[in-house]
């Protein structure tokens, strides 16, 4: 099946142009996937199936590996080019052969034209930094972060931090993608957000699309990226609910209000935000996933039935092994650029998390927030 590559109002793209363009070997394009946690992994696997299947990609997939030693005292990269496995993030899946672990940032991205970021969002600006001028003059990005800075001037998309930092245009793909359904090829849905080309997101639709995940692409960039970013916020909010044990009536009520801040914060930051893309894997199916079987929920939960005694960085530790929240810092993010604006009291659910999550206030806070909550949006 085709990938179906559809803009927002249901405009179908040129599908089989980048298909049916290249064939030549000095033209195929090299992928780099800089990132090999849970998500970065299960990623590469994706891309690497499409690379050795689609002439106009070479085959090998290069995956930049933050290098670390295991137990056993064996590095990382060595253990995943030896057995095609990444034994501490995605163990008991096999990559594809074409995959190569490299620790050596600099030389996995020198010779690629298609940079794949999926790291967890506050190592992307040291990232940018280290290889800055050091990439393709062609290269083109994608963003599969989620996650923001916020600096002196105000937030700053993962995407734009990339773009800026590099001078390269950088799309974001971003859904209802719990790595380790996907690692397994269970079916699922993402949706990319460009810019203005067109055809770049036409490529990184016939790079990540097999028919267990199914890809759309639409032209509305910061709209995706802040569903992806700010649904985790949501997810933390999630699993305090689940924590105390206040049912699911709770829950979907917490789902809904954070879905509604989530447009509305989108909105008030970026007004160009389409109301269609809440409804985009990247929005709603995202959320739902995330609230249900997501590592921010869980943790959450975890905190909540702790009643706050126990930090989130302690239970990030014991918990995930290495993999890294990100709806707590995100939380703490959204909360600075709310209170530089004077929007605390807009967005009660996303303040009350921050507030929470910090020790401020207890976990029972979560479903008094909402006695504050306005009716403007
Ligand atoms: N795991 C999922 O199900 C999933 C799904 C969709 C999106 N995402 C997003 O993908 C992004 C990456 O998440 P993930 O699940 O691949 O990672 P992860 O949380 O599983 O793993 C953490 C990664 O960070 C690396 N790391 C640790 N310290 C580092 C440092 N100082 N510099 C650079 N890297 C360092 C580790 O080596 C590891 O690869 C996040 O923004 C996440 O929200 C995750
Ligand atoms: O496990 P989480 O909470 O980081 O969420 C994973 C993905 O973002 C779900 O799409």
């Amino acid at each position: 099946m085709a990938p179906a590559l559809e803009a927002q109002g249901g405009e179908t793209l040129s599908q089989n142009s980048f298909l049916n363009s290249v064939g030549d070997v000095t033209n195929r394009s090299k992928v780099t996937v800089i990132g090999s946690g849970n998500w970065g992994s299960v990623a590469s696997k994706l891309i690497a199936s499409n690379t050795l299947r689609l002439s106009n990609f070479h085959d090998e997939v290069r995956m930049w590996v933050y290098e670390e030693t295991l137990p056993s005292g064996e590095k990382l990269t060595d253990v995943i080019n030896q057995t095609n496995e990444n034994v501490k993030y995605l163990p008991g899946i096999k990559l594809g052969k074409n995959v190569v672990a490299d620790p050596d940032l600099e030389n996995a991205v020198r010779d690629a034209n298609m940079l794949v970021f999926v790291t967890p969002h506050q190592f992307m600006e040291g990232i940018c930094k280290r290889i800055a001028g050091k990439i393709r003059a062609d290269a083109e990005a994608i963003s599969l972060v989620k996650g923001m800075e916020v600096k002196m001037e105000g937030p700053c998309m993962i995407s734009t931090l990339i773009s800026h930092e590099l001078g390269i245009n950088c799309s974001v793909l971003m859904g209802a993608n719990i790595a380790n359904e996907i690692a397994v090829e269970k079916f699922s849905e993402a949706t990319v957000g460009y810019r203005q080309n067109r055809e770049a997101a036409e490529r990184w639709v016939h790079l990540f699309y097999t028919p267990y995940f199914i890809v759309t692409a639409v032209q509305d960039v910061e709209g995706v990226e802040l569903c992806g970013t700010l649904k985790n916020v949501v997810a933390i909010a999630a699993g305090f609910v689940d924590g105390l044990e206040m049912g699911n009536n709770t829950k979907a009520a917490i789902m809904r209000l954070g879905l509604r801040e989530m447009k509305a914060f989108s909105k008030l930051l970026f007004p160009s935000v389409k109301d269609s893309t809440f409804f985009e894997s990247c929005g709603v199916a995202d959320l739902i996933t995330t609230c249900l079987g997501g590592r921010n929920r869980k943790v959450a939960e975890a905190y909540a039935k702790n009643g706050g005694k126990r930090s989130f960085d302690e239970l990030e530790v014991e918990m995930l092994q290495g993999q890294k929240l990100q709806g707590v810092s995100t939380a703490r993010e959204v909360y600075e650029v709310l209170s530089h604006r004077g929007w605390l009291e807009l967005f009660p659910l996303f303040s009350t998390v921050h507030e929470i999550s910090s020790g401020l206030l207890p976990p029972s806070a979560i479903v008094e927030y909402s006695e504050k909550s306005p009716r403007s949006f």
